[in-house]
């Protein structure tokens, strides 16, 4: 059961903030409970009026409501962000909950002031439709009221994992928080192709965005693995297996798991590029 008495300050109310929220109000969240913070009066306006919520620009008075302050500005502001934040947070003591890729905990609790409960989540952005995931991972100082916390708020939006090293967070960073947009390429090369052979370009999408639910359905109800799925689809001298030997010779697997390597590689460098800049 979700706690809707915690009042959440969101710092940064962009695409990834502005999809938790979305989805928490679509779960029963008090929209009074939670406030957003942006970096200009006009995105405020416009976050807030998308939203249904309260959005200002004083990132410290929405700190000083806050039983959670979720830090969602993106990766290479952070460090000003939370050295003008550090004194109202050490006041409030809240729990703090990073969505940034590539900054590890004892780097952002260093820029807050040091001493506080930090989790670092990764989520993606399907959380607007309480359909997403989100990577956990805790310093120590989090209490385990805390975690529970932390883990019913994005449980909320979607499906969680905790993880208990926090380098793995570049691995889910590469298969979940990135991944969405993968998915979403693919199906921009589908839609192409059906667009190519005279499909209209909105029933094509429209096509190919039903198909992609059907199968991620398939994945996560029917208790068959992926390659299981693949073999009912693939008749033996039928149209699918034609497909997929193309996918096998033009090396499909080499192909996503150098993206993949990408990904999280650029996860690693930004969190050294991050912490050596402002040790
Ligand atoms: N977009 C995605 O799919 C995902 C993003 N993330 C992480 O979420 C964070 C935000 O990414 P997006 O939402 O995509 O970026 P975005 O550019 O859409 O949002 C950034 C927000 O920060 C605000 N902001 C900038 N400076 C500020 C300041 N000084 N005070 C208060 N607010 C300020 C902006 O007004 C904007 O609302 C990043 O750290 C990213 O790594 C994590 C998982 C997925
Ligand atoms: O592209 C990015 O850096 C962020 C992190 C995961 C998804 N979007």
């Amino acid at each position: 059961m979700i706690n809707h008495t915690a009042t959440i300050a969101f710092i940064g109310t962009g695409n990834m903030a502005g999809a938790i929220i979305g989805g928490l109000l679509e779960q029963g969240y008090p929209a009074r409970n939670i406030i957003g913070t942006t970096r200009s009066p006009d995105s405020a306006e416009k976050a807030s009026k998308a939203l249904g919520i309260q959005v200002t620009t004083d990132n410290e008075a929405a700190v000083a409501q806050a039983d959670v302050v979720v830090l969602g500005v993106k990766p290479q502001v952070m460090q000003t962000v939370c050295a003008a934040l550090g004194t109202a947070i050490q006041q409030r003591q809240p729990l703090v909950v990073s969505i940034a890729a590539g900054i590890e905990t004892a780097t952002l609790d260093q820029w807050l002031g040091g001493g506080l409960p930090v989790v670092r989540c990764m989520p993606n952005t399907p959380s607007l439709l309480g359909a997403g995931v989100s990577g956990l991972f805790a310093n120590p100082a989090v209490t385990t009221e805390q975690q529970t916390l932390a883990e019913t708020l994005f449980r909320a939006v979607g499906m969680i994992q905790w993880v208990q090293q926090e380098a793995d967070m570049h691995t889910i960073t590469a298969i979940c928080g990135s991944a969405p947009a993968y998915f979403y390429r693919f199906s921009e090369a589908l839609v192409r192709s059906a667009e190519q052979r005279g499909l209209a370009a909105a029933d094509a999408q429209a096509l190919v965005a039903q198909v992609a639910l059907g199968a991620a359905r398939m994945m996560r109800e029917t208790g068959d693995t992926p390659t299981q799925l693949r073999a009912k689809v693939s008749s033996p001298g039928g149209t699918t297996v034609e497909a997929l030997r193309v996918f096998d010779e033009q090396g499909l697997d080499a192909l996503v798991e150098a993206a993949v390597d990408a990904c999280a590689t650029r996860s690693v460098t930004l969190t050294d590029e991050l912490a050596s800049k402002h040790d």
